[in-house]
């Protein structure tokens, strides 16, 4: 009989992992071995994906041989852009990259999986190249040039969205960021990748299933839906009146809580650190003052802390990134996690199947139609 604590399989171990640990003991997180502070203190986020994807840190010509190929695959191929200009301006940028994924899966498809690396790299390359060739088609009415020839992925889509390289720092602030969405053990989205991959399906089916999983606003969906309630209150006295009223009214407070963690998540330091500085440089201390004084709210009144969600919305924000961007940008940087993962599910594979305890109707005889009550 499954209990209260088990449902949604909570605390439920489904399966080894070498990639991460996750609050062992109610807090922390490594990536192979170091720690989120570590690595979001020292090390770049292609350096981070290699760790991912190989096991180990990267010497330092094989991370500028796989930056340089990272940046060799940023192209979209023709019809996929056609396809991208298909689509309506107002299709979610989730929806657009779920779909492009699935577009580049069959103009460019695994045929065997001595490829996964390659593609692996491709859609850490292409994703954001997809998401501003729409955005700019739809929103501007320009056919942009997706390649560019920055050296990291968060300064090639900060460049692609704005037209102009970003400062340093910019650049810097979401590439901390993506080091910190990159990986986090059997997640939803990663579970769900997981179980595609063991069906021996293809690493395009895997990450888009992964993307279907992340937009929901229990997972991934949560920056956006952070962003979108730190931006309804105009100082932080409302939103503490404002956090209160949803309390009572029995609402969740999206950007808060956590599965596995019990007491802080990590990740929300770091960023938290960033959202303080990049609103004061751009004017927008109100957003982070409100910001505080909701997780204030939230400690005092559940006993709740903000996971990595809730700050990297003003992070995001003072990029001056449009708020449906924010659950593609955790995609940029899960794709990495998401891949890995695969790799590891094929190197010791069995079909995940679990089981179900049935709790319908007992065995009951056939009604005819013209019969039925
Ligand atoms: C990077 C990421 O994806 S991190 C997760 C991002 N998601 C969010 O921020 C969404 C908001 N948070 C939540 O919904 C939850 O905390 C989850 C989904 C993250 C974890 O869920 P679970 O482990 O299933 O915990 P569950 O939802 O059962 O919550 C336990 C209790 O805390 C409360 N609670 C948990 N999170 C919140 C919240 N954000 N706001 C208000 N109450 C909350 C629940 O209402 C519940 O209270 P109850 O026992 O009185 O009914
Ligand atoms: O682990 C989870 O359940 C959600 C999360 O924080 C992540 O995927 O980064």
């Amino acid at each position: 009989m499954i209990t209260t604590s088990e449902a949604g399989l909570a605390g439920v171990v489904a399966g080894q992992t070498a990639l991460s640990t996750v609050g062992k003991k109610g807090f922390g997180l490594t990536y192979r071995g170091y720690s989120i502070e570590d690595l979001s203190e020292h090390a770049s986020f292609e350096e981070v994906a290699w760790l991912l994807l190989h096991g180990e840190l990267p010497m330092y010509e094989q991370l500028v041989t796989f930056s340089e190929e990272l940046r060799h695959r940023r192209s979209l191929p023709d019809p996929l852009k056609q396809i991208l200009e298909t689509l309506p301006s107002t299709a979610h940028p989730m929806d657009v990259l779920r779909t492009g994924c699935s577009v580049l899966g069959c103009l460019e498809p695994e045929a065997s999986a001595e490829q996964q690396y390659e593609i692996a790299m491709r859609l850490l390359s292409s994703f954001p190249s997809m998401l501003c060739y729409w955005h700019h088609f739809h929103h501007g009415g320009q056919r942009i040039e997706v390649e560019t020839d920055d050296d990291s992925i968060a300064g090639h889509f900060l460049q692609l969205l704005h037209g102009h390289p970003a400062a340093e720092h910019l650049r810097r602030a979401l590439d901390v960021s993506l080091i910190l969405y990159a990986e986090h053990e059997f997640n939803a989205s990663t579970f769900a990748a997981r179980i595609t991959a063991s069906t021996r399906s293809d690493l395009y089916s895997a990450i888009v299933t992964g993307i279907g999983t992340l937009r929901g606003p229990l997972h991934g969906g949560a920056n956006e839906a952070s962003m979108d309630l730190i931006e309804s209150y105009v100082n932080a006295d409302a939103a503490e009146q404002g956090v209160i009223d949803r309390l009572a009214a029995k609402q969740k407070i999206m950007g808060f809580g956590h599965r596995v963690y019990k007491t802080v998540d990590p990740r929300s330091d770091v960023i938290k650190r960033w959202s303080h500085t990049l609103c004061d440089e751009t004017a927008l201390l109100t957003l982070y003052e409100i910001s505080e004084r909701i997780e204030a709210v939230m400690r005092r009144e559940k006993g709740l802390f903000p996971n990595l969600d809730f700050y990297s919305a003003t992070v995001f924000h003072c990029l001056g990134i449009p708020t449906t961007m924010f659950t593609p940008l955790f995609v940029f940087a899960r794709t990495a996690g998401w891949s890995a993962h695969v790799f590891e599910q094929r190197s010791n594979n069995r079909l995940i199947r679990p089981a179900a305890e049935y709790n319908g109707p007992g065995p009951r005889a056939f009604v005819p139609i013209n019969e039925r009550a």
